[in-house]
């Protein structure tokens, strides 16, 4: 793995050419994961989001389905949008028609949506509290510093730069105690959702950027090429500026094409 030379947290920038070879990359990442954590201690923590994400994981529900231990997968979401778990805006919808019901066998009490009401205050609250409780019985780890550790968070990025639902111009993506908060005024529609917070996202052990798509070359340039311009940056940046773990930006040519070779290191 490379490191940046002013920052001593490890990164890793594949790209790729067309966005079915970034489906073929993201399988085979998520694969290796999925072994390695699950001899290490048994089970993989798998943190999704919504966007295109579940479309370009389609090569690791076909391809892999025989090869990857799903019964010891825990699925959680790193953002969803305050809606009914059948609504077509549900992030929870799209990854069970998408993935889960192609993996089959993911056990569902190990599949954690949102327990849906319609305020997104309390939402968030229930998300969190789960949390916690994994926490205490010690299905979920913990960092050093007190926030849930999971093995891997598989993040999308949006024009504007932002990561699960921590948004430019919003208060949220400065939260720093709670696990989950919401959100009333998301600028992506719907505009309910609960999000996990920074420190929460930044204490993974593995984040994977998964990007494609010219319309998208702006925010990736600007979080890999070193944020030039007046504070606060781009929400991403702070995760490339903070995170723990071990960052992958999995990027198709329109999504890298306006990095420069100095940009990156391999
Ligand atoms: O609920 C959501 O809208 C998503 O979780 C969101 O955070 C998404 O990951 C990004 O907006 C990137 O979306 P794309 O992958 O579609 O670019």
């Amino acid at each position: 793995m490379a490191q940046l030379t002013n920052c001593k947290k490890k990164r890793e920038v594949i790209k790729l050419v067309t966005e079915e070879q970034v489906a073929v990359a993201l399988a085979q990442y998520t694969a290796a994961l999925s072994e390695k954590y699950i001899k290490e201690k048994g089970s993989f923590n798998v943190v999704l989001s919504g966007g295109t994400l579940i479309h370009t994981m389609r090569v690791l529900a076909e391809v892999y389905k025989d090869a990857v231990d799903w019964s010891k997968w825990r699925v959680f979401w790193v953002d969803e949008r305050v809606v009914p778990l059948d609504d077509n805006d549900s992030n929870y919808k799209l990854a069970n028609e998408g993935f889960f019901k192609k993996v089959k066998k993911i056990p569902k009490q190990n599949i954690y949506p949102i327990h849906y009401s319609c305020s997104a205050h309390e939402v968030a609250c229930d998300y969190e509290s789960r949390l916690k409780t994994l926490v205490q019985n010690k299905i979920l780890p913990t960092s050093a510093c007190g926030f849930p550790k999971f093995d891997l968070m598989l993040l999308g990025i949006g024009p504007d730069g932002h990561i699960a639902s921590l948004f430019p111009n919003r208060p949220q993506r400065y939260e720093r105690k709670r696990w989950v908060t919401f959100i009333t005024d998301s600028p992506k529609p719907p505009p309910p959702r609960i999000t996990m917070t920074f420190p929460v996202i930044n204490c993974a052990s593995n984040i994977a950027m998964v990007v494609t798509g010219k319309e998208l070359a702006d925010p990736v340039a600007k979080t890999l090429g070193g944020y030039v311009g007046p504070p606060p940056p781009i929400p991403c940046s702070e995760l490339e500026m903070e995170a723990e773990g071990e960052v992958t930006w999995i990027l198709d040519k329109g999504a890298a094409s306006k990095l420069h070779h100095h940009h990156v290191v391999y």
